[in-house]
Formats: structure tokens, C-alpha cells, sequence
């Protein structure tokens, strides 16, 4: 079953372009990416999936029901975490919390100590004196504190450091496990790579790619680079697959795409004294895309 069914849709300001044309779905309990450089569109697309602005044209669904139409019902079951958060400044935590609690039909209040625990958020404080971060971590609790069906986070890890980042990891991957659906937005690679199952690859308002994260990595090119036993004339391995050829000190290094056992052929003609081959990171296959695109 898709969670969230996003059907072209688009959304202009004025004449300046958001999204376009964005189509995608998000499987019942899959931790789905949603990647893109600044300015791609992802915010506008959450921010239209929670019907916070309005589409200019196509639709989407969250749980089988139009997002827009059925919103306040929706989002009872969503938990939202902003790129930015604002708050009244000079309430306490604690109050805060327990009145974005209150919004949903059933008592938060153990939820919210466990979640403030595993943070490391002082709950008696007041958003006024909490650093940059302790904001940030007011926001999770706030996505979390009503164990939501559907978790969307837009960029949630700014502002959080290396420590804290890996506790919220961890306790989304324990959402996840009890059945929650997560839509993450992310600039950063490898904290996608690192949690997501798919991801939807954005640019200029325009999905460019919807893929497993593994068949991404699996499809791609190989980095080789060989030590020769002697000098070796690179025309050697200039063959189809093979791009970015290079020789050095008797080290040739290439990039290669192809059927794995031609290149490895084409190796075994020569004495070698070492190789190495390298998948590429998930940094390169995405600007791989983009330069595709272009
Ligand atoms: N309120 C607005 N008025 C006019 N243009 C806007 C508005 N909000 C967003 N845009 C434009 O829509 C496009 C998509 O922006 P959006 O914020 O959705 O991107 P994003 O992928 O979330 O990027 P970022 O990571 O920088 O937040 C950008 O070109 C942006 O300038």
C-alpha cells in the first residue's frame, strides 16, 4: 500500500517555479529519501503534501485521502518536523510540548519524558535560553511525542551535532521498526545513504530519478585503477565502458561501466602487481545524474 501518492504535482509562485510535474509514491513502512540541492523543490513539496500551501495543479494523497481535502484528519497521524522551527520564545518546554499534545486525542505525556530523555532535553527550560540545536531537538519531540503513522522530516538534522544526529538516527529507525512510514528531505548524502531504503532525486523542481538506493549504487561505474609490472600503453584499455583513462608512473585508472568480465579480460593481458577497484559514493552517482540532466 502507498502511503503518500504524489500525482503532477506543481506548484508556481506567482511566475517563480517550485515543483513541477512532481510524481512519486512512499510504501507503507519504508524510510523514503527525497534528495536535492538548495532550491530543488523538496520543501515545496512537503509543505503542499500538508496543505500548507496550495498546489497550483495536480494532486496528492496521504493514507488513500486527497491531502488537501481531508488535511485537519490527516494530519493527526503525521508527525512534521520543519527545516526551520520558530516557537514562542518565552514559554517553557514542558508547556509547549504538552500543547502540541493536546492537538491529538490520546495522553503523550510518558511519551514526551522518554523522548526528552534519549535527547538529553531539559523540558523545564525555556525555549528563550535553548541553543540553536536544544530548538531543534523541541521539534523532534514535537514530530515524534504522538507515535505518528507517517513521519515527514524536512533537512531535520541541521543544527544537530555528530552525537545527537546518531541518537535521532537510531530513534527513527525504532519508529520505522514499529510501523511508521518516514519521508525524509535531505541535501546530504550520506545520511540518506545510511538510512533510506529509496530515494526520489530532485533538481530545478523536476524528479529526475525515483530508485532503490542499492540498485543506484549497484548500476553504476567502477573506479579501477591498476599498478603495472612495466610500463603499459593505456590504448590498451581503450575499449567500450571505458572513460576518464589515465596513466601515470604505471599506474593506469579508469572509470568503467559495462559487463565486469570484459574489463577483467582485458586486465588479465597484462602482468599487474596491484588493483584496486572502487564503488563510487553516492556523492558521485548523484552528479553523475545532474550532469546527465543537463
Ligand atoms: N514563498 C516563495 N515565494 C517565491 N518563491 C519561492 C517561495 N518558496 C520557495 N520558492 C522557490 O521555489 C523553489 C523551490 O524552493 P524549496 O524551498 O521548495 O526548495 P528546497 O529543495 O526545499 O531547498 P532548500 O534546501 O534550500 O530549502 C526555489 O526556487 C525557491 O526560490
Amino acid at each position: 500500500m502507498n502511503v503518500i501518492e504524489i500525482k503532477n504535482l506543481t506548484k508556481f509562485y506567482g511566475k517563480a517555479r517550485g515543483i513541477k510535474d512532481v510524481s512519486f509514491n512512499v510504501e507503507e513502512g519504508e524510510i523514503f529519501g527525497f534528495i536535492g540541492p538548495n532550491g530543488a523543490g523538496k520543501s515545496t513539496t512537503i509543505r503542499t503534501l500538508l496543505s500548507l500551501i496550495y498546489p497550483t495543479s495536480g494532486s496528492a494523497t496521504i493514507f488513500g485521502k486527497d491531502c488537501i481535502k481531508f488535511s485537519p484528519e490527516i494530519k493527526k497521524e503525521i508527525g512534521y518536523l520543519p527545516s526551520e522551527v520558530f516557537y514562542y520564545d518565552n514559554m517553557k518546554v514542558m508547556d509547549l510540548l504538552n500543547y502540541s499534545a493536546s492537538f491529538y486525542k490520546k495522553d503523550c505525556t510518558q511519551r514526551i519524558q522518554e523522548l526528552a530523555k534519549r535527547l538529553n532535553l531539559d523540558l523545564t527550560k525555556k525555549i528563550d535560553d535553548l541553543s540553536l540545536g536544544n530548538k531543534k531537538k523541541v521539534g523532534i519531540v514535537q514530530g515524534l511525542l504522538h507515535s505518528p503513522k507517517l513521519i515527514i522530516l524536512d533537512e531535520p538534522t541541521s543544527g544537530l551535532d555528530p552525537l545527537m544526529q546518531q541518537i535521532f538516527f537510531d530513534l527513527l529507525e525504532e519508529e520505522n521498526k514499529k510501523g511508521a512510514t518516514i519521508l525524509f528531505s535531505s541535501h546530504i548524502l550520506s545520511e540518506v545513504q545510511r538510512l533510506c531504503d529509496r530515494v526520489a532525486i530532485i533538481k530545478d523542481g523536476q524528479i529526475i530519478k525515483v530508485e532503490k538506493i542499492s540498485t543506484l549504487q549497484e548500476n553504476t561505474y567502477k573506479k579501477f585503477k591498476i599498478q603495472c609490472a612495466s610500463k603499459v600503453d593505456k590504448k590498451h584499455f581503450d575499449m567500450v565502458g571505458v572513460n576518464d583513462l589515465e596513466e601515470n608512473d604505471n599506474v593506469i585508472s579508469f572509470i568503467f561501466k559495462g559487463d565486469i568480465n570484459t574489463i577483467m579480460k582485458k586486465i588479465a593481458e597484462i602482468e599487474i602487481t596491484n588493483l584496486w577497484v572502487v564503488e563510487p559514493d553516492l556523492e558521485e552517482i548523484f552528479m553523475h545524474y545532474y550532469e546527465k540532466e543537463e
